[in-house]
């Protein structure tokens, strides 16, 4: 059983992450998470806290000279901004009631009047869009302070760390390979069927907008500057890819072993993740059925497919080609043009509280949907093989697909 948790708030001191179940000998080091890190503060349109937010890691345990040990592995996190909030995020109680009003941190007036305590002042004007109202009214608080730190995608950091730990092991154990790019910005799209490889991974990095199309790319560019210039954000698509999968993670068999619908909970837990679709998804909708499935052919021996309309599940399974699932992003919520929302405190009209935001972060929800890609995918791939060490869940996953060979069933690229 593979499981993990984090936790921590956007302004407290770190975010930690803890996963238990990864076999030893997976190797992955604090630069290599540092790395992944690195990959999720990237694109276009981001706001100003990723410039200097340096996501520190430190792996706090079950990791030894660069190989994970089967213990649990936890890696912490640290949030630069911490020095800034450690009052207003302070742990234990602080003395005095703070009541100055809410001042952009790095303004003179915010470091005139003492960073901590400025940030105490609650926060009563809930952002339509974020889980400000409906936290307040379910954990009881006034402010959405509370709410708002720990709904914040800062904590998709913890994710990108875990993740890149889970990749490792299905890079080392089965050469499983996952990427993403960007598909869609708003109203602008790539060209159909562009599906790009694991080696065109650093160029899509290299794009403003992780985008493997450089005519889109520049019209997505465009688009983000001129929603920047009009106070506005913007949504997208994200499309995750994963190579190498042996045919048969998941099972028909129950609901809650579907790879698909597994699949589909870890993409739509991605904060601001509005749609799923795996393979060709709503647009199988829209056609007749001899049209819509992937056709398979004698490989002698072997078997392969004509096509990818399922986007490589069928039956909740792999089936051993690509896996392809998109994930929509909403347009961030606090938007500088601050939507109508009303003042908790006195029940008046007001606009949504806003201070700093994203534009557009899109390209780095992709970096996370590759991380909860790798984590749905490193458990289903425990379930099926097992193994205490990497070489183990390797061996067995070699038996395996030895016997589908010799049965005439081998899957062809
Ligand atoms: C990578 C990433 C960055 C985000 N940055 C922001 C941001 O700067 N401002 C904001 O209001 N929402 C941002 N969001 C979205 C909110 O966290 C999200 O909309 C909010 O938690 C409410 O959850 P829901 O949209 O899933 O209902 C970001 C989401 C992701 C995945
Ligand atoms: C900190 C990150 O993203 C944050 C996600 C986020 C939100 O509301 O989700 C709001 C912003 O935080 P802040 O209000 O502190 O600027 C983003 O910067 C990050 O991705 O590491």
């Amino acid at each position: 059983m593979l499981r993990w948790l984090t936790a921590g708030e956007s302004h407290g001191p770190a975010l930690v992450a803890i996963i238990e179940g990864l076999p030893a000998g997976v190797r992955t080091s604090t630069k290599a998470v540092s790395d992944a890190l690195a990959r999720r503060r990237l694109g276009h349109g981001r706001g100003a806290r990723m410039k200097f937010e340096q996501d520190e890691v430190a792996f706090l345990g079950g990791v030894r000279h660069g190989l994970t040990q089967g213990g649990p592995v936890a890696i912490r996190i640290g949030n630069s901004e911490w020095p800034k909030w450690q009052t207003a995020m302070s742990a234990d109680p602080i003395a005095g009631p703070a009541s100055l009003d809410e001042l952009e941190p790095g303004s003179a007036e915010f470091s005139a009047t003492g960073a901590g305590q400025a940030r105490s002042a609650p926060l009563t004007r809930p952002r339509p869009g974020h889980a400000d109202l409906v936290g307040m009214q379910k954990y009881g608080f006034d402010d959405a302070r509370p709410v708002l730190e720990r709904a914040s995608a800062r904590e998709t950091a913890a994710r990108v760390a875990l993740g890149d730990v889970a990749r490792a092991f299905l890079d080392q154990a089965a050469g499983i390979r996952v990427l993403s790019h960007v598909v869609r910005l708003g109203p602008v799209v790539t060209v159909e069927g562009l599906l790009p490889r694991p080696g065109d991974l650093e160029r899509i990095d290299a794009d403003p907008v992780r985008c493997f199309d450089p005519e889109a790319s520049s019209a997505m560019v465009a688009e983000i500057d001129a929603c920047h210039k009009a106070g506005d954000t913007l949504g997208g698509v994200v499309e995750v890819l994963a190579y190498n999968l042996p045919p048969g993670l998941g099972s028909h068999v129950h609901w809650d072993r579907r790879l698909d619908a597994r699949l589909a909970a870890a993409l739509m837990s991605i904060q601001a993740i509005k749609g799923v679709e795996l393979g060709d998804g709503f647009g199988l909708a829209a056609i007749r059925g001899s049209l819509a499935h992937d056709e398979m052919e004698p490989g002698r021996p072997g078997v392969r497919r004509r096509s990818g309309h399922s986007g490589g599940t069928e039956g909740g399974m792999s089936t051993g080609g690509p896996l392809r699932v998109r994930a929509a992003m909403k347009p961030i919520a606090t938007i500088p043009r601050a939507l109508a929302t009303i003042d908790t405190a006195s029940g008046e009209a007001a606009v949504a509280h806003h201070q700093r935001s994203d534009v557009c972060a899109v390209p780095a929800a992709g970096v996370v949907a590759e991380a909860m890609v790798a984590l749905v995918l490193a458990e289903a791939l425990l379930e099926k093989f097992g193994g205490d060490s990497v070489s183990e869940t390797a061996r067995n996953l070699a038996g395996y697909l030895a016997e589908v060979r010799t049965r005439g069933l081998e899957v062809l690229r």
